[in-house]
């Protein structure tokens, strides 16, 4: 069952002064999502976040909240958002607890008990009352995260939210949105230049490039088993015949070399499949692509930090 869309960028475009910083970017993000904006620097990842969120208009597209178009309808569609685009600014002097009592009161409808909410849902609770500048850089963006969801929002926005944490900040950010995803239902974008977190974090993955869509990655279906095998074989010149009726997706590297792509109970049947061809194999060995490839490879090898 399709779940139901609540973010569509189509085709949306942004020029500044002559210069076209997003060329041509449309994908969706459905309920419960946790898709993962990836991009080298300068891709145009929060230049695309600025735009769901209003802060930038768009020069070309259509942006759909929940089915209303932000440029028609912006006060509708922008209630369904909940952002941390820039660092959070907080009252330094005052508590965890009273900053978010403090905006909590400029949003309509957020009692103390959604804020009590907020504060255990990111596990700020034994915390909560100490002042905002003793708070470590993981606490602060937890902080940032919770006050994004007082609200109750059908989709948040986070631009690098893991940025300048240590690996074990990293993680708690990572199972703190895993577990907003799974309790709230909320759609989560988030960039990324860190590779290894989006393919931890993220459902899904939309790669972009020089403000263009490249690739978008189900890490489901990655983690559903399919692989990239290598076979060595005596000869693959009879690869073709012998695999003719069956519908493998593989490559003949060269003459002794074939990778396939493959779900992993299927590789006895394949390798029967080869011996009772008169293929004589070798070796068969895993080439599990890992997402630094594929981002790599689909970049053209643009430097990531
Ligand atoms: N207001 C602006 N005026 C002119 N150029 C801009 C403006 N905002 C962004 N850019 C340019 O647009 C491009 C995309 O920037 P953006 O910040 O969206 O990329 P990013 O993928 O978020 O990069 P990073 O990971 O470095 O933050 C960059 O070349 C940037 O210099």
């Amino acid at each position: 069952m399709k779940q139901e869309v609540v973010l569509e960028l189509c085709h949306v475009k942004k020029t500044i002064k002559n210069k076209e910083i997003i060329k041509d970017i449309s994908f969706e993000l459905c309920k419960g999502e946790v898709l993962g904006l990836l991009g080298p620097n300068g891709s145009g990842k929060t230049t695309t976040m600025r735009m769901i969120v209003g802060l930038m208009s768009l020069s070309d597209g259509e942006i759909y909240i929940k089915g209303n178009s932000i440029n028609q309808n912006f006060s509708e569609s922008i209630k369904h958002v909940g952002a941390m685009i820039e660092t959070p600014a907080f009252y330094p002097f005052y508590s965890g607890f009273k900053n978010l009592m403090y905006f909590s009161r400029m949003l309509e409808g957020v009692t103390k008990d959604r804020v009590l909410e907020v504060i255990d849902l990111l596990g700020l609770s034994s915390a909560i009352h100490k002042k905002f500048s003793t708070y470590s850089l993981g606490m602060k963006q937890r902080l940032g995260i919770a006050q994004a969801l007082l609200h109750n929002p059908a989709i948040l926005i986070l631009d690098e939210p893991t940025n300048g944490l240590d690996p074990a900040g990293v993680r708690e950010i990572r199972d703190y949105l895993k577990r907003i995803a799974e309790v709230e239902d909320t759609a989560i974008l988030l960039s990324s230049h860190l590779l290894s977190e989006i393919e931890l974090i993220c459902d899904r993955a939309i790669i972009i490039q020089n403000g263009q869509f490249v690739e978008a990655i189900d890490m489901n279906e990655k983690a559903n088993g399919r692989l990239v095998i290598e076979i060595i074989v005596n000869q693959t010149n009879d690869i073709e015949t012998v695999l003719q009726q069956k519908d493998y997706k593989f490559e003949i590297i060269n003459e002794r070399t074939i990778i396939f792509e493959i779900d992993e109970e299927k590789i006895p049947s394949l390798n029967k499949e080869l011996v009772l061809g008169g293929i004589e194999v070798f070796y068969i060995s895993r080439k599990k692509e890992s997402l630094e490839d594929l981002f790599i490879q689909l970049t053209g090898g643009n430097v990531i930090e």
